[in-house]
């Protein structure tokens, strides 16, 4: 029962106890309320039949003392049982999705978006936290009590039980098999909501462009559209929702009538006492309430399968696993007829072979869109390959944990990520052990201090979200420090010196030069110039190998290589009119 739990609402093991536990509690605390009703009950048929007796009165007095205890008591047990509970689960919850988000392939993330992640992360998880502190286990409260309830009800005057307890089945019906349509509008709702919170983000993080494009009216009109839609489905699916619950409670309230009705014609053929009419009625007045309550947490339980569903696709997605032990004799990195598609499905590498070698530099060059990026990519395991394999050192990277087989590379890449942290802690990044002393040598390196230096705390200045008090050059040349300072013995370059000035460039390429010593470079460059020193160039162009060897003996060869260097040399001479 705990396994199915947990696969059905998302839950931990520990997650899924404790829905149980708060679901006894909640059928304690609603048992609890019924004890005044019976108490209630006894002192009614004493005055009925000539007073309450002299010795009695303590028996009334302990009793109402004991009724209050025990709701005192259940009520506390209910809400450590639940509130507690859904909190620790909660933010157990939210890491498990973490965790998993860290493993799954790169390849998800191209189907979703990250407003649409965030969103499962903490939006789906607060609303499941109400779920478990309140829809789910009242629900199991109200229903678990009433069926006991309803089974002394038939002990006292089975005719009575069932005028009472008909309108149950015939409520809860009706929001079960609104099931369906609930989860459809749910559904629908959610997609919307996605939409407009995927246009806001990319409202923000493109603002500078539509602006200098003239184009925010256009815009800002496209997202108000989004966001009349969202109200829209709202709406519908407030009403849709109401529908159902409104013609259930409306049902239930029929309940007291059948009650009356029955109570009075039964007591008018002498076939039922007043006590127990009376009783009845007492016991309905009560019931009722809680199974009101019990149809709207139905209709929210219902409603949840749509956010569950959206983390059962993160939880059940196949991770990359493989051994964490890493078996490689040195770091050449061979491709063996690789091939390779992302998402879309249309093939990006057909059958692309060649060797990168430890102690030189491997430059990947050719037209845009034949695949550099992606072959780097794959050489860290970003993506697992169609088809053919890759080996680092003679160890097959498929059957290699991702996180192990990374602590093999230094990666920088074309669009750094900086953290809304000191310069310091954004290089620390490349090796969380390293102490102030190496960070400051690294980032020497890298030309950092030069900068760094200038800034008004130095080194502990803070550089902002993702960077931005930074300049293109000042961004790259930190993540360049990373790579220092990490120190791996393979290093991806992904157009590392792209964006710094002349003088900037040459520096740190004299420190690249150093850090490179005995190991495997692989560089991606659209400037031949960059390239020209490499010890191998592969040129890549429509996803397959066209051409491989010494810049040299490709100038010699006067194929795509020799006509990229032609094109660029001549572009230099490029002017502004
Ligand atoms: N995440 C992705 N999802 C789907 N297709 C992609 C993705 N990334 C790249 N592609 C496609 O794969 C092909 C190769 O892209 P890749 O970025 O590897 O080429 P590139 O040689 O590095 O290009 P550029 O020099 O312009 O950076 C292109 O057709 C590109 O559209």
């Amino acid at each position: 029962m705990i396994q199915r739990l947990q696969k059905r609402y998302a839950l931990s093991e520990q997650g899924a106890k404790d829905l149980v536990k708060g679901c006894l509690a909640c059928v304690l605390q609603n048992l609890s309320f019924m004890f005044p009703v019976s108490l209630l009950y006894f002192l009614v048929s004493d005055l009925l039949n000539g007073g309450i007796a002299s010795g009695k009165s303590v028996f009334y007095i302990i009793g109402c003392a004991v009724c209050i205890g025990l709701i005192l008591f259940t009520t506390y047990l209910q809400y450590n049982a639940t509130y507690f509970a859904t909190y620790t689960e909660s933010g157990v919850r939210r890491i498990t999705l973490a965790e998993r988000l860290r493993k799954i392939p790169l390849s998800f993330f191209g189907k979703k978006d990250l407003a649409d992640l965030t969103s499962t992360i903490m939006a789906d998880c607060t609303f499941l936290e109400q779920s478990f502190s309140h829809f789910i286990p009242e629900l199991a409260g109200s229903v678990i009590s009433t069926i006991l309830v309803a089974v002394s009800l038939f002990v006292f005057d089975w005719r009575m039980a069932l005028a009472a307890l008909w309108v149950m089945p015939v409520a809860f019906a009706i929001v079960g098999f609104s099931a369906r349509i609930q989860e459809n509008l749910n559904q629908k709702a959610m997609d919307v909501k996605m939409e407009c919170a995927d246009g806001i983000q990319e409202c923000i993080e493109t603002v500078r462009d539509l602006k200098a494009n003239n184009a925010e009216q256009e815009y800002m009109e496209g997202l108000e559209k989004k966001i009349r839609a969202v109200e829209r489905r709202s709406i519908l699916n407030e009403f849709g929702l109401a529908a159902f619950v409104v013609s259930a409670s409306l049902v239930l309230k029929l309940g007291i009538a059948t009650v009356a009705l029955t109570g009075s014609i039964l007591l008018v053929r002498g076939s039922l006492d007043v006590i127990t009419f009376f009783l009845f009625l007492l016991v309905v007045s009560r019931l009722y309430d809680p199974l009101q309550g019990a149809l709207q947490n139905l209709a929210a339980v219902i409603s949840t399968r749509t956010n569950i569903a959206r983390m059962n696709e993160i939880l059940d997605h196949p991770i990359q696993q493989g051994e964490n032990r890493l078996t490689n004799k040195g770091c050449d990195i061979v491709f063996e007829h690789v091939g390779f598609a992302y998402n879309t499905g249309e093939t990006v590498l057909k059958d692309v072979s060649f060797t990168a070698r430890q102690g030189e530099v491997t430059a990947l060059v050719g037209p845009s869109g034949g695949g550099k990026t992606t072959v780097s990519r794959l050489a860290a395991r970003f993506w697992d390959v169609s088809s053919g394999k890759i080996t680092v050192g003679g160890m097959d990277i498929s059957r290699t944990d991702p996180e192990a087989l990374l602590s093999l590379f230094s990666i920088v890449f074309q669009d750094v990520t900086l953290f809304d942290n000191t310069i310091l802690e954004n290089i620390r990044i490349g090796n969380k052990n390293a102490t102030d002393k190496q960070v400051i040598e690294a980032a020497r390196l890298a030309n950092v201090d030069e900068f760094a230096e200038k800034l008004p705390d130095g080194w502990n200045t803070d550089i902002g979200e993702n960077g931005c008090e930074l300049s293109g050059g000042e961004r790259q040349r930190i993540s360049i420090a990373r790579a220092f300072l990490k120190n791996a013995p393979i290093i991806l370059l992904d157009e590392a010196t792209a964006s710094l000035d002349v003088e900037n460039e040459t520096l740190i390429q004299t420190a690249l030069s150093r850090l490179i010593a005995d190991k495997t470079v692989l560089v991606i460059a659209h400037r031949m110039r960059t390239v020209a020193g490499a010890d191998k160039i592969v040129v890549l162009a429509d996803g397959a190998v066209a051409e491989e060897g010494s810049p040299e003996k490709l100038l010699e060869k006067n194929g795509i290589y020799a006509r990229m260097v032609k094109l660029q040399s001549e572009s230099q001479n490029w002017k502004l009119k």
